[in-house]
């Protein structure tokens, strides 16, 4: 970690990332199973990305200004597959962030069962607020430089936060009058042109299948549960209706302003209004507190709710161990990360010590790459997959996801450590990879 903290300094968030694997990875390389992957440095290796791009995004705002963002591609890893992984707009963006998102990216996608890389991009544009041309010029800049950089099996980016259908819709738009190719070089597209059935949906739903799986293990199951969940965008969304449609019922969602409290229960009905006002109208979770007469708590995030379950679907770093404890001390009995990384190591290590069931990121939200894999298939052949057909794949996936969790995370006491399971069970397969494929 000295060697990673020197070679990437000002890079909190991809240390935070590349320590929470080193602590499971290095004792297994200190074994003799171990040795191999020691002696050919394959960990040291994975930390390095294999390029990264940087590039200025010029594009003119409405009132005829001229504006610059940055964007990046960070090409992690492609030792099992084309680099794949979505593509953030967010003022946050930068690179440390970016390479975070990519390393996670590398195991999260080894673990899908799938022949997918890593890699990660995004700019520091931020889309809330813009207008619709705004946001196509701005598309249509980012990716006359970004088509040089990826292809169908080279590299397949997809959406993330603040990339959802109408942006991957003018990046393609964009790729295709350059390239002059109609081919899936990105997912998430809409279904008239090539996107999957299930793939909107299959982040959010996957987590609560993993979820599920994870429930099971111990005897229980998702009806009558009481859950927290975090962000009102795409991941979120989908949560809660999965959640809701298997019997559980979801109390709290959010957004960078705060979370509405509804003791009630989301129905799908409010869902309903809630995907409209997100996707369509582009407002604020507070809104929902005035339509439908609950609290909306400003600046705060949701995890002092009581509840049995928590699905923390945001962003990295939103819940820490102040929020960690107040969880446990209400009574909540499993946390599942739908965001990348949302829970800050502290919390980590208080859901382990006290033996809460907790889903590491890279296992339990990877039905969304997975199902951009199912995309990625389905536009090699030609063929669009019914929506029973994709749903049953990424419930399949993610069962398997689980049982590789299991086998790799059962620890003596008969605990199930799951960051342990995944991460091993997710190095492993690049690891073999890249032995086979010599020193590239
Ligand atoms: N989309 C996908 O398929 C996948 C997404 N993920 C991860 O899931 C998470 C959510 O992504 P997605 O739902 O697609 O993104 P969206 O842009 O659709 O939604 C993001 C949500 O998170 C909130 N949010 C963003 N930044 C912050 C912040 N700094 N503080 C508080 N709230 C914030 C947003 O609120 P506001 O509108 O106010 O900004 C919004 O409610 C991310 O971590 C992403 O990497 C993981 C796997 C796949
Ligand atoms: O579907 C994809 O390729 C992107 C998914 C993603 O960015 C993620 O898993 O964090």
């Amino acid at each position: 970690m000295t060697w990673v903290k020197q070679r990437n300094p000002n890079e909190p968030e991809f240390v935070q990332a590349v320590e929470e694997v080193a602590e499971v990875i290095v004792p297994f390389l200190q074994t003799d199973a171990g040795k191999a992957y020691r002696d050919a440095k394959i960990l040291e290796r994975v930390t390095e990305a294999d390029r990264i791009f940087m590039f200025r995004v010029p594009w003119m705002d409405d009132q005829g200004n001229y504006q610059i963002n940055r964007g990046y591609r960070v090409q992690m890893n492609n030792a099992i597959g084309p680099y794949k992984g979505g593509l953030r707009f967010h003022p946050s963006v930068n690179l440390s962030v970016l390479k975070f998102l990519a390393f996670e990216q590398v195991f999260k996608n080894s673990l899908t069962t799938l022949p997918l890389g890593g890699g990660k991009g995004g700019s520091d544009f931020d889309p809330k607020g813009k207008s619709d041309d705004e946001v196509m010029r701005f598309c249509q800049s980012f990716m006359t430089e970004l088509a040089k950089h990826i292809g169908a099996y080279t590299d397949v980016p997809a959406g993330d936060i603040g990339v959802g259908s109408r942006e991957i819709g003018f990046l393609f738009g964009q790729y295709k009058r350059i390239k002059d190719h109609f081919m899936g070089v990105l997912t998430g597209k809409s279904l008239q042109y090539g996107g999957s059935l299930i793939r909107p949906e299959a982040t959010g739903y996957g987590n609560v299948y993993f979820s599920r799986e994870m429930l099971k293990e111990r005897g229980d199951g998702l009806e009558g549960k009481t859950c927290v969940v975090s962000g009102s965008g795409n991941v979120a969304q989908f949560t809660v209706e999965r959640l809701i449609g298997l019997g559980a019922k979801v109390v709290t969602l959010s957004d960078s302003s705060g979370f509405i409290h509804d003791p009630q229960g989301v129905t799908a009905e409010k869902l309903e209004w809630v995907m409209d006002l997100k996707n369509y109208r582009r407002g604020r979770i507070s809104e929902y507190a005035r339509e439908f007469g609950c609290d909306f708590f400003e600046g705060e995030k949701p995890w002092r709710i009581g509840c049995d379950l928590a699905y923390p679907s945001a962003t990295q770093n939103e819940l820490d161990e102040r929020d960690a404890k107040a969880l446990l001390d209400n009574g909540c009995k499993g946390v599942f990360e739908g965001a990348n990384m949302p829970c800050m190591p502290g919390a980590i290590t208080l859901f382990r010590e006290h033996r809460a069931m907790f889903a590491p990121g890279k296992a339990s939200n990877a039905g969304g790459v997975a199902t951009s894999g199912l995309e990625m298939s389905q536009n090699k052949l030609g063929l669009t997959w019914s929506r029973e057909t994709v749903d049953e794949k990424l419930r399949d996936i993610m069962s398997d996801i689980h049982d590789k969790c299991v086998e790799h995370g059962r620890v003596d006491n008969g605990y199930v450590d799951y960051v342990r399971g995944a991460n091993l069970a997710g190095f492993l397969k690049v690891a073999d990879a890249m032995l086979a494929q010599g020193l590239v």
